[in-house]
């Protein structure tokens, strides 16, 4: 199933440079040195192109030929938006860059960890499986499903820094024997076709200019009988896009998170079942009536205080805490310790967690939409 949408030439060299240029070499120590040690030039350009897909269209009001040009530069808004955010991610969040139900009680890594066996489970993932990571981010579910599910697992990413970093987080864990990462676009892949036992996306095939575009592609690198699983972004059936309000929530989201467009729920079943896919199981978890929200960490609520940590967790979400690191990010960056571009990163991501927040409470937006679908054995 080709997409509709012209894509980008790729180009693999230009991209590995500009990581190069802008990440210098990838370090152990994590975040802060990382994110300081940014050249200020290429982190300026990153911004650049990043913002100008959405400078003025904050409302969710842009002309057709506007989305479109969006839609066509998906890679490159994709990969720049990684490049500014990856560190933020990281020391904001950890290695496994998605969301997750919360047990009262949980520690949040061992929820998010939970929420990666279960995607694994559901699949039927098995010892010895070859399995792909469709947006494997640094790796963090990756490792996790390797040791859970005693797989291979090659990781398909469009950002070099994430890669590199991902690559380096796996010799780290002694996992380099179970797992590789590939650079690559995943609306057009280059993987033998029938290679793949399975395959699993877990937040990030949101990022595509169409979901039959992607779709299609892991169906052809799937083998026949294999199984694919994946925890899609979706507005739910009570979006409605001629309110207004609720265009500007999924504006919202689609800026603050690297997003082209996002569309709704049945567009994804329907994406599913037009590339050749059977259906095995549907389901919106955020649907599931769990006492903690998916978008607690992000709420600044601190009602959903259970343990020490949420105190930070919670915290540095209120309006004092967000205050506090809009105007030390911008006192960084204007002293030219942070980045360029930092403080307007930092703020959209605030941008972000307000509209998931609000999309997550008024039951418009599910980060965790979770479909099992099978190729047929016989396609
Ligand atoms: C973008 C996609 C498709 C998936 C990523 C989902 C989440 C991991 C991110 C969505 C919003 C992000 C924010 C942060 C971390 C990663 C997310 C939750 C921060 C908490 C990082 C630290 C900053 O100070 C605030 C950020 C708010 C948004």
């Amino acid at each position: 199933m080709v997409a509709a949408t012209k894509l980008e030439q790729e180009n693999h060299q230009r991209d590995a440079d500009f990581s190069k240029a802008m990440h210098g070499q990838v370090n152990e120590t994590g975040y802060f040195a990382g994110f300081m040690g940014k050249d200020k030039a290429a982190s300026a350009e990153a911004a650049k192109e990043y913002f100008k897909h959405w400078d003025g269209f904050e409302d969710g009001n842009e002309t057709e030929e506007e989305k479109q040009k969006r839609l066509a530069e998906y890679a490159t808004l994709t990969r720049h938006y990684y490049n500014l955010a990856t560190d933020l991610y990281e020391n904001g969040w950890g290695q496994s860059f998605h969301f997750c139900r919360f047990y009262p009680g949980e520690a949040f890594n061992q929820a998010i960890a939970r929420h990666e066996h279960f995607l694994a489970l559901k699949m039927g993932i098995k010892p010895g499986m070859h399995v792909l990571d469709v947006g494997c981010g640094v790796g963090g579910p990756a490792r996790e499903i390797a040791r859970f599910s005693d797989c291979k697992i090659t990781g398909l990413n469009n950002n070099d820094y994430q890669i590199a970093r991902a690559t380096m987080y796996a010799h780290k864990a002694g996992l380099s024997n179970q797992l590789r990462f590939a650079k690559g676009d995943f609306m057009q892949m280059s993987f033998e076709e029938n290679s793949f036992d399975a395959v699993y996306a877990i937040e990030a095939t949101v990022h595509a200019p169409s979901l039959a575009g992607v779709y299609g592609q892991i169906f052809k690198v799937l083998k026949p009988g294999g199984v694919f699983g994946v925890y899609e972004w979706l507005m739910t059936e009570n979006y409605d896009d001629s309110d207004a309000d609720h265009r500007r929530i999924r504006r919202g989201i689609e800026l603050g998170d690297g997003i082209a467009q996002m569309v709704r729920i049945e567009e994804c079943i329907k994406a599913l079942k037009t590339v050749g896919f059977e259906i095995e199981y549907q389901e919106d978890l955020a649907d599931r009536p769990d006492p903690i929200p998916w978008y607690y960490p992000l709420a600044g609520n601190m009602k959903y205080c259970a343990s020490l940590s949420d105190i930070f967790t919670i915290g540095r979400m209120t309006w004092v805490g967000r205050t506090l690191a809009h105007y030390l990010v911008g006192a960084l960056e204007t002293v030219g310790v942070a980045p360029q571009g930092a403080r307007k990163a930092a703020d959209s991501l605030a941008t972000a967690a307000d509209a998931l927040v609000e999309g997550g409470e008024k039951k418009l937006f599910t980060p965790m939409y979770l479909a099992v679908a099978r190729k047929p054995a016989n396609p």
